[in-house]
């Protein structure tokens, strides 16, 4: 791989520490499925259309609590201040600045409140949405979501993948299994029941139902997207039980590494669905043509993860940047190149399998 993004994860490479960067770069058991994710785009093409394009092309999309957002997504990621010492809040002004809705989630470096702020401060009408994992204790999980609120976050990312934690190896091998001293998980502090003034761990919990997602749905009014969905009869349930999207997501192939690919898994969700409320896809997204094809297969928007942190660590948040740049600009010259006017004009027929046909 060449290109912008290659060249941040390079950089990356060189600057961070090597436990951190295995920690970003990996995933579960061998691998299999963070390498599939980006194998899985390069085995479809886009079937262009000609003659009919237009000089301006609208990319914008309409997200819960984000109208007129970018196609693009900054994905929720564990730690940036590890990446770099400005963490978040750069990762906050780039996305900002460029249209690009920012999940931020309970595993940052940096509280919420200030990481909604940074973005307003960069653009007033960024949107920034909140990633959490239900804590076993629904005091917690609530106390969580009123911070969210109270930040002006305008969406909640259920992330439903991870009722345990997965097997990194790279992670076993390097110890690479808590936060080194000086840093912590911010929106862990001075939670119910835990430690005054300090942190709690973020639990994961194989026990969790369809229930204490109603709970969740009934505790506050802000639009709640589940996010690692991959089976459809789940993406059904979660339309049934007043989700207000699914996000497409094997976790970057760091939860279980025997799942599909995430844009192999997008088409059936996207039919369970049926238009009812968006569906968002995100893994393996490295180039303009993939969001292309992603949207064409039904998804609303995409996120982007790991880039996201090796711009951040190359380059703070002009690195950031300019990996969410180089993502928009190329999506919209692949539009270009296929004849659409803009995100509308992408559908399943201009995407076939690469070397035969559909
Ligand atoms: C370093 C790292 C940390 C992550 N932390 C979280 C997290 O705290 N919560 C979550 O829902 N997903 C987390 N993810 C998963 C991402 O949100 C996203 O699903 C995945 O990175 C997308 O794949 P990509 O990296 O190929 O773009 C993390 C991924 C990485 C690489
Ligand atoms: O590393 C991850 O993928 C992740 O989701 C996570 C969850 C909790 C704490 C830190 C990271």
């Amino acid at each position: 791989m060449t290109g912008v993004l290659a060249a941040a994860r390079d950089r990356a490479r060189d600057v961070l520490d090597p436990a951190f960067y295995d920690y970003v770069a990996g995933g579960a058991g061998r691998e299999r499925v963070v390498a599939d994710n980006e194998r899985a785009f390069d085995r479809l093409a886009l079937l262009p259309r000609v003659l009919r394009g237009s000089a301006v092309r609208d990319t914008t999309v309409d997200l819960p609590g984000a109208p007129g957002a970018a196609p693009v997504l900054v994905a929720p990621t564990a730690f940036h201040r590890l990446a770099h010492p400005d963490g978040e809040l750069a990762t906050a002004r780039a996305a900002a600045r460029t249209g690009v809705v920012l999940v931020t989630g309970m595993a940052a470096t940096t509280a919420v409140a200030e990481v909604a702020a940074a973005a307003r401060a960069a653009d007033p009408a960024a949107a920034v949405w909140f990633q959490l994992y239900l804590q076993p204790e629904p005091e917690v999980t609530e106390c969580l979501v009123r911070r969210a609120e109270r930040a002006g976050c305008t969406a909640l990312v259920v992330t439903v993948d991870s009722p345990v934690f997965g097997r990194r190896e790279r992670d076993l091998r390097n110890g690479f299994t808590d936060l080194p001293a000086g840093y912590a998980a911010e929106n862990m502090r001075d939670l119910p029941g835990g430690p005054p003034g300090r942190t709690r761990d973020i639990a994961m919990s194989p026990a969790l139902s369809w229930d204490d997602l109603a709970r969740l749905r009934e505790a506050t009014a802000l639009p709640v997207l589940l996010k690692g969905v991959l089976h459809p009869a789940d993406a059904r349930l979660a339309v049934e039980r007043g989700a207000d999207g699914v996000v497409v997501s094997n976790h970057g192939g760091r939860q279980c590494d025997a799942v599909p690919a995430a844009v192999d898994a997008l088409p059936a969700v996207v039919a369970a669905v049926d238009g009812r409320v968006p569906v968002l896809l995100d893994g393996g997204v490295r180039r303009g043509t993939d969001v292309a094809v992603s949207l064409a297969l039904g998804a609303t928007a995409v996120g982007v993860g790991r880039p996201v942190v090796w711009g951040l660590a190359a380059g703070g948040e002009a690195g950031v940047r300019q990996v969410l740049e180089e993502l928009l600009d190329e999506y919209d010259h692949a539009l270009a190149l296929c004849g659409a006017r803009g995100n509308a004009d992408l559908a399943p027929d201009l995407v076939v399998r690469r070397g035969g046909a559909r």
